[in-house]
């Protein structure tokens, strides 16, 4: 139940410019554009390029007149490099800036839209009971299915969610299951599927073909589906598990079809692919449907892939059982997905907070009816997992990032961290960027490059836009690993039992609640620890009101605090000439070492001269539209600046993640309210591309003369799901793989631009999205 106090999470500190609080209960449209114009005009007067189009944004500037000093001096261990100084800082403009020819500084302390203070309601998450103490031995089930889960998984007590949903699974009863993630769902379904066909009178033959359909949203999630039943499977030979799920040929795959599949897992667009064109899958004996994340794949556009797979069962079959399983289930969902569920049970776990003092009903659990109203847009959270946010200046976003992982990853010991970004293109410019300078990877340039930079972690990168074989290997070598840093997108949200992560990063936020709920769902999972971090530029802070009327309770990290870890390292030091005093540890040496790490980004994105060549020659086109929406880079867009092309598409592709927030989260979400210039350094561009803006609006306009755009943008909401994530069948053929990591690891190993440009024409908005399919 939602309290309604409002509370002061933060007091801030002082400021010399005392800031204006901002509380998120409402807009103030005419405040908002009171402050809007003072920020234009501040901007005129200034000699920084206004933003493109600003929110209500006052300006803030740093708490100490000195604060926007920038550094100046050498970069330890490395050639010297200079950085330029400032005679002014106090008025926060840069016209005064002196700059040795060639050598930019980086200014990310100056004119940031105020940090505004976090009011939010107190709320009371739901609360699931994860364990029960009944064991699995209690159950009507096989001895040898009972010896190998105790033996082979190496469990003996049922969950919540087994406890309930096993019977009445047994009973041959629809269901549709919601509980936390990470409670076991997967068992509470596969149980039951493996207790029954191995029950079956007559014994089933491997060519009989499918009994049981396991449909999941995402690759690897069908692979760990998979890895699940076999080991079900093992005292049970003659029921053969098989799982299609792309990445392999198509031949060998319906080599393994013809040979037999008794339990078939596979994602949607798979299963699609091979019922329009191998002829020798059949239905006829289906006893099982299961979705798994079933919100998900309802909500994707997997709608014709279901109804396809529907029609394809229903000619074959009458009389199965239907599971709709997920952590984000509702009942609206389940009308969606239009499937034939028969008197289906609803199971939910009881909110363990609703009524403490009745230990029955944490004890008793039955199948209930589902949740009504707004409770059904309240989703359980872990009781060990510690949420976070911290508001951080568009600038200095990367920065702080940095320093996160740093500090966890770093400077803690076995910290195994997943950090969550809107696009494959994301991904894959973090990846390269902080192997490249937080670790120092092999052909990284002389400059640009942390110089005590240690392997102490190392990253991995997941996203759909990777060679499946690539794909599997790095599911696999972070699921084994202890500690390190995966860089990935929604791909990795769902599902996926990563064992022992113990921090969660949004470096983006989500498009919606559920999917914030199956991010962090990667930690805290079956009982354990574990903690978030979700990063919002100050114009979204209002996302933490969103998030707690979903009942998700959230607390501050200061920005400061995040970055105050560069103090334990000398390597951000500035060097210092002469005499000049270092500052004792306090808010302006953060502020120095953060620019220091800045500027080795900026060094490292404008160092490579390959890559302004590829940038050049990406330029080639001219500006406009592409048949498929995606657009040109034009000259003018790169021409003058020595960026690199990458990082333009990287930049852009953020920009189109974030123009596909659903409507209801605009207000907070919306491009106009991106400062490009203040986004572009947190791409390590010293300036915004030219033109990015204008770029969109030409966008705009081709669409409108375009009816098959015209038609994409109707089912907007739709797409944007799509394009902020990357669901494939892995049939396509055209789609421009990344290059293996050995490929990309460096800039003397990157893509060359023509190719970027050529995958970006096919695919703009960074996801292998399941429709439509010429952006695959
Ligand atoms: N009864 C049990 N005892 C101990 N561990 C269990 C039990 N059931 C499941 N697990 C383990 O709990 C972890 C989470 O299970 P699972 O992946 O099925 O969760 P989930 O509810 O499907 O999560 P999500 O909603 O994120 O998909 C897995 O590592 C699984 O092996």
């Amino acid at each position: 139940m939602a309290a309604t106090d409002r509370v002061l999470l933060h007091v801030p500190e002082p400021r010399a410019a005392a800031p204006r609080t901002r509380t998120f209960s409402r807009p103030r449209p005419a405040r908002a554009r009171r402050q809007a114009e003072a920020t234009k005009r501040r901007y005129r007067e200034s000699s920084e390029a206004p933003p493109a189009k600003r929110r209500s944004e006052a300006s803030c500037l740093p708490a100490k007149k000195t604060a926007g000093k920038e550094t100046q001096g050498t970069f330890q261990g490395k050639a010297p490099k200079t950085f330029s100084p400032k005679k002014s800082s106090a008025g926060g403009s840069d016209r005064n800036q002196e700059r040795k020819p060639g050598i930019k500084t980086s200014s990310l302390f100056k004119n940031n839209p105020e940090i505004p203070e976090l009011h939010r309601p107190v709320v009371k998450q739901v609360q699931e009971k994860v364990f029960t103490s009944d064991a699995f031995h209690e159950l009507d089930l096989h001895p040898h299915l009972i010896s190998t889960i105790n033996s082979v998984l190496k469990m003996s007590s049922m969950t919540s969610v087994q406890k309930q949903s096993i019977p009445v699974l047994l009973e041959g009863r629809d269901a549709l299951v919601r509980s936390q993630t990470g409670s076991g769902k997967t068992l509470a379904y596969c149980i039951p599927v493996v207790q029954s066909l191995q029950a079956m009178e007559s014994k089933i033959q491997r060519a009989d073909g499918p009994y049981a359909l396991i449909l999941v949203p995402t690759r690897e999630l069908a692979l760990q589906s998979f890895e699940t039943v076999q080991k079900l499977l093992k005292p049970f030979t003659w029921i053969v598990p098989g799982v299609l799920m792309g990445g392999e040929k198509r031949k060998s795959e319906k080599a393994r079809i013809r040979k037999g599949i008794n339990i078939l897992i596979s994602t949607p667009g798979r299963l699609v692919d091979h019922i329009k064109s191998t002829k020798n899958i059949h239905f006829s004996r289906i006893r099982w449907l299961i979705l798994d994340e079933a919100d998900r794949i309802l909500d994707l556009g997997f709608e014709k892939d279901i109804t396809v797979i529907l029609n394809a069962i229903n000619a074959e079959c009458q009389g199965r059982q239907n599971v709709l399983l997920s952590a984000t289930l509702t009942e609206g969902v389940a009308r969606l997905a239009d499937i034939s569920l028969h008197n289906p049970v609803s199971i939910s776990v009881p909110d363990e907070s609703h009524d403490r003092s009745d230990p029955k009903s944490r004890v008793v659990l039955e199948a209930s009816a589902p949740r009504t109203g707004s409770e059904l847009d309240s989703f359980a959270i872990p009781a060990g997992l510690d949420q976070h946010v911290t508001v951080v200046p568009s600038k200095l976003r990367l920065v702080s990032l940095a320093a996160f992982i740093l500090q966890k990853c770093k400077f803690e010991r076995d910290q195994k961290m997943v950090v969550f970004f809107s696009s494959c293109e994301l991904v894959e410019f973090h990846y390269n960027l902080f192997l490249q300078t937080l670790l120092g990877g092999s052909g990284a340039p002389a400059q640009g490059r942390l110089p005590s930079a240690s392997t102490q972690f190392g990253f991995l990168r997941l996203h759909g836009d990777m060679e499946q074989e690539e794909r599997t290997a790095v599911f696999q070598e972070f699921s084994r690993s202890k500690a390190g840093v995966l860089l990935c997108t929604d791909v990795a949200a769902r599902g996926l039992d990563l064992p022992q992560v113990t921090w969660i990063v949004q470096y983006n936020a989500p498009a919606s609640p559920a999917e914030y709920i199956h991010r962090i769902g990667r930690t805290a999972r079956i009982g354990c620890r574990g903690s978030s971090l979700l990063i919002l530029a100050p114009s979204e802070a209002e996302y933490v009101n969103s998030l707690a009327s979903h009942k998700i309770n959230i607390s501050e990290i200061k920005m400061e605090d995040i970055l105050s870890v560069l103090t334990k390292d000398d390597c951000f030091k500035r060097s210092r000439r002469g005499n000049q005093k270092s500052h004792a540890v306090g808010p302006q040496e953060i502020r120095e070492r953060a620019t220091v790490l800045q500027t080795v980004f900026e060094d490292y994105v404008h160092s490579s001269e390959r890559r302004v060549s590829g940038a050049k020659k990406g330029a080639q086109d001219t500006t406009g539209i592409k048949p498929d929406g995606s657009p040109h880079l034009s000259n003018s867009l790169v021409g003058e600046q020595t960026v690199n092309v990458m990082d333009i598409v990287t930049l852009q592709s953020f920009i189109r993640a974030y123009a596909t927030y659903p409507r209801e989260l605009k207000h907070i979400f919306h491009v106009r309210l991106l400062h490009l210039g203040h986004v572009a350094k947190s791409f390590g561009l010293r300036d915004a591309p030219k033109n990015l803006s204008a770029l969109s609006v030409k966008k705009k306009k081709a669409n409108l003369k375009r009816p098959d755009l015209q038609r994409r943008t109707q089912s907007r909401h739709r797409l944007a799901e799509i394009l902020r994530s990357e669901y494939s069948s892995g049939m396509e053929t055209s789609v421009a793989k990344v290059k293996k990591q050995s490929e990309c690891a460096g800039p003397g190993s990157q893509r060359p631009a023509s190719a970027v440009g050529k995958k970006q024409a096919q695919k703009p908005h960074g996801g292998t999205a399941r429709l439509p399919r010429k952006y695959l």
